[in-house]
């Protein structure tokens, strides 16, 4: 039997958590049952970065193919991009081709079959903007580098994925004001497909149930707090309880999550990224991942940021980015499965 191909993780900020998570969750890989998993960029980063917090993990530098055998041993690395200059917890927008380059190279390997799924580490929003990243975020940049010839980019949809709670804001990285002016039944509808297609396909739900919160204060009151929940957020449920899909909505948002409610569905969708990422991290901040789903591959990420605060002090707990290195072999697992299937399917059709 040929072995799965390894997952491959980015770097993100060199300056943030993103090397001391790694070194970590490969220094405990026995007591996790971790998957076999290469980083792709500065191995420089990663060296210094064991150095400072006195950790004893040896590096080797080689591609996917071999990772999976070395991974045991040594902590695959896959060089890619100039080397870091950053210090831990100092941003730096010098760090920014850093990032880019690793992870413009996990995408290529997984693009082209090499590894299973794109695990990121993370970035710094504010240090790439400085830098020059045209992108607001992970998400979407994934989306546009996604993008085929001829056809329009895929629609990423951000997921924040526990066992305890799953969580998509609609609108992602855009500030407060600007999420009223955004939110249109087009873009529930698709949002709603997309998360209700993944969830059957990628989780293997046979039919996820998805609830949907108001944007304003009880959903709205009927119209008297606001008009977006009966103008937009119900017209969009509507629309897919037709399609067959199992919407419910617009609800209000304060009590959609205790654990009765929770109950209730699989998957919540709000409307803005705070109103669904606070209960999600506030459940589950250590053992959360964040999925991006409607892409052609599979991406996932600890739910967390660069902690610039605790970098190179060993306070970062790894558990994110475990869970995160741990759905996407399941994810990864499940999608060949499937592929096998189709694939037999067609053979015995034709
Ligand atoms: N996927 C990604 O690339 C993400 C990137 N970010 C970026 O991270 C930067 C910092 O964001 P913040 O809002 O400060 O959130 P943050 O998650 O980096 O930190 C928030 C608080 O949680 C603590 N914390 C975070 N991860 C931890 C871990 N693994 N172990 C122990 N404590 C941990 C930090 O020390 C800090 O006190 C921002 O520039 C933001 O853009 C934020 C979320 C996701
Ligand atoms: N709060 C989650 C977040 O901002 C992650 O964004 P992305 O970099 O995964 O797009």
């Amino acid at each position: 039997m040929v072995a799965p191909a390894p997952l491959v993780l980015s770097l993100g900020d060199p300056a943030g958590i993103g090397p001391d998570i790694t070194l970590k969750a490969w220094a405990q890989r026995r007591d996790f049952g971790l998957p076999a998993f290469l980083v792709a960029g500065d191995p420089g980063a990663l060296k210094a970065r064991a150095h400072h917090l006195g950790l004893t993990v040896p590096l080797a530098e080689t591609g996917p193919e071999d990772a999976a055998g070395r991974f045991a041993e040594a902590l695959p690395v896959m060089p890619a991009g100039p080397a870091s200059t950053a210090s831990p917890g100092k941003p730096d927008a010098s760090s920014a081709p850093c990032v880019v380059a690793s992870l413009e190279a996990a995408l290529g390997l997984v693009q082209a079959g090499r590894a299973a799924a794109l695990v990121t580490n993370p970035l710094a929003k504010s240090v790439m903007y400085a830098g020059g990243f045209p992108f607001p975020g992970h998400t979407e940049f994934l989306a546009a580098r996604a993008a085929r010839p001829g056809r329009p980019a895929p629609h990423p949809v951000m997921m924040i994925w526990s066992e305890q709670l799953a969580v998509v804001p609609a609108t992602i990285h855009l500030p407060y004001a600007d999420v009223p002016g955004h939110l249109t039944i087009e873009l529930l509808v698709e949002t709603g497909r997309i998360v209700a297609g993944d969830m059957a396909r990628r989780f293997g739900l046979a039919r996820p149930r998805l609830v949907f919160c108001g944007l304003n204060p009880h959903a709205g009151e009927e119209g008297t707090l606001g008009t977006e929940d009966e103008a937009v957020v119900r017209p969009a449920v509507d629309a897919l309880k037709r399609e067959g899909i199992d919407a419910r909505g617009p609800l209000p948002a304060d009590t959609l999550f205790h654990p009765e409610a929770r109950a209730g569905y699989d998957v919540a969708v709000g409307m803005y990224h705070d109103q669904v990422l606070i209960p999600a991290k506030t459940l589950a901040f250590h053992d959360g991942v964040n999925v991006t789903l409607g892409l052609p591959f599979i991406r996932t990420s600890p739910d967390h940021g660069t902690a610039f605060d605790i970098a190179g002090t060993g306070r970062a707990n790894p558990s994110s980015l475990v869970a995160a290195l741990r759905l996407a072999r399941r994810l990864a697992d499940a999608e060949a499965a499937l592929a096998e299937r189709e694939g037999r399917r067609a053979a015995s059709v034709a």
